[in-house]
């Protein structure tokens, strides 16, 4: 749906937010962690790169198809908001979902992360079939996403909200947690020491020890994706990621995104701004009226006489 989101809009939505992670998980409050410890060796930025890198296995080989949907679905009522739908994401690619307003996008997005359940159709995700899969479950198997409207936890620092989206991909037991065994005292040093390499990662590590809703905008949309990037995700969705930036800003979006492929992270994204698209994608899929009307490289979607009357709101026929 169309949020139109600028500078001010952030919300704070911890319920949901916290329903995306593990539920067991005890969130900490504000200056709960320990910065004092934080390794010196983050100022390298190789370091940074190597510490963020995705260290969980991936069954999909490089290129290889991470996602496949076939012919989903998804139906508000009468409404078909994504109508038998097929593409595929291959692990270590950027693609592109764009399409006009109201097209099924963020439709898709929630359908890929639990958030709707198709109405038919499927989603395969590394080897996976994700049926009914909840989703918290998803995030743990390895899909992690930002949203339109910017969603912290406002009252928590920086550093604070990513070491809770770390904390996803523990493994020590609630008894663990309680008596503070020395492997959940480990997990809690390493999940510090990420989260601030992740911090560094997308540049706000200076605003680590702020409170997430003191942030400027565009920091709260870099402190989204260090969070989404702390449950190392197999696939990261970015849901129009630089809604509200101005183009300054919108370069250095565009940086990060690639800094983030390059890092090992395959990443599927949704965005209106039609430069940055075609500046950072190596595909594109385009719907329009919850459809795929194509799906190829970027300048071949430039060209198509389909995806610029679905822009431009010119009869197919006539374009042609
Ligand atoms: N929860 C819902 N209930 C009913 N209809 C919905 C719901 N979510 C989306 N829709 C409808 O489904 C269609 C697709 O919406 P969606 O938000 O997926 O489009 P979009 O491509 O993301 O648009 P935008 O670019 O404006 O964000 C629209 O007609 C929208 O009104």
């Amino acid at each position: 749906m169309t949020a139109g989101p600028g500078p001010g809009d952030a919300m704070f939505d911890n319920e949901d937010m916290a329903a995306d992670l593990a539920p067991e998980v005890d969130i900490p409050t504000a200056g709960v962690v320990d910065v004092s410890a934080i390794d010196p060796a983050l100022a390298d930025p190789d370091v940074v790169a190597e510490v963020v890198a995705p260290q969980r296995e991936i069954d999909t080989g490089e290129g290889e198809v991470l996602l496949r949907t076939e012919e989903l679905s998804v139906q508000f009522g009468g409404l078909v908001a994504l109508d038998a739908v097929s593409f595929e994401i291959r692990r270590g690619e950027i693609l592109g979902l764009i399409g006009p307003n109201g097209a099924g996008k963020t439709t898709c997005f929630n359908a890929l992360t639990g958030v709707y359940t198709p109405s038919s159709g499927s989603v395969t995700f590394d080897g996976k079939l994700l049926a009914k899969t909840k989703r918290n479950e998803i995030t743990r198997l390895g899909i992690a996403r930002t949203f339109q409207n910017i969603r912290l936890f406002g009252e928590m620092t920086a550093l604070e909200n990513v070491v809770v989206g770390t904390d996803a991909r523990h493994r020590t037991s609630v008894p663990g947690a309680i008596f503070r065994t020395a492997r959940h005292r480990r997990e809690e040093r390493d999940a510090v020491d990420r989260g601030m390499a992740l911090l560094e990662f997308v540049g706000i590590a200076p605003r680590a020890v702020e409170k997430a809703r003191n942030l400027s905008y565009g920091d709260q949309r870099r402190l989204e994706i260090a969070r989404a990037l702390a449950t190392e995700p197999k696939l990261l969705c970015l849901d129009e990621p630089a809604a509200g930036f101005n183009p300054s800003e919108k370069a250095a979006l565009m940086d990060l995104i690639r800094k983030i492929r390059d890092d090992g992270f395959t990443v599927l994204l949704i965005e209106h701004d039609m430069r940055l698209v075609m500046g950072v994608t190596d595909r594109i899929v385009v719907l329009e009226f919850g459809r795929k009307i194509a799906d190829d490289l970027p300048a071949a979607i430039r060209a198509n006489p389909a995806v610029i009357a679905a822009y431009l709101g010119v009869p197919d026929d006539a374009s042609a």
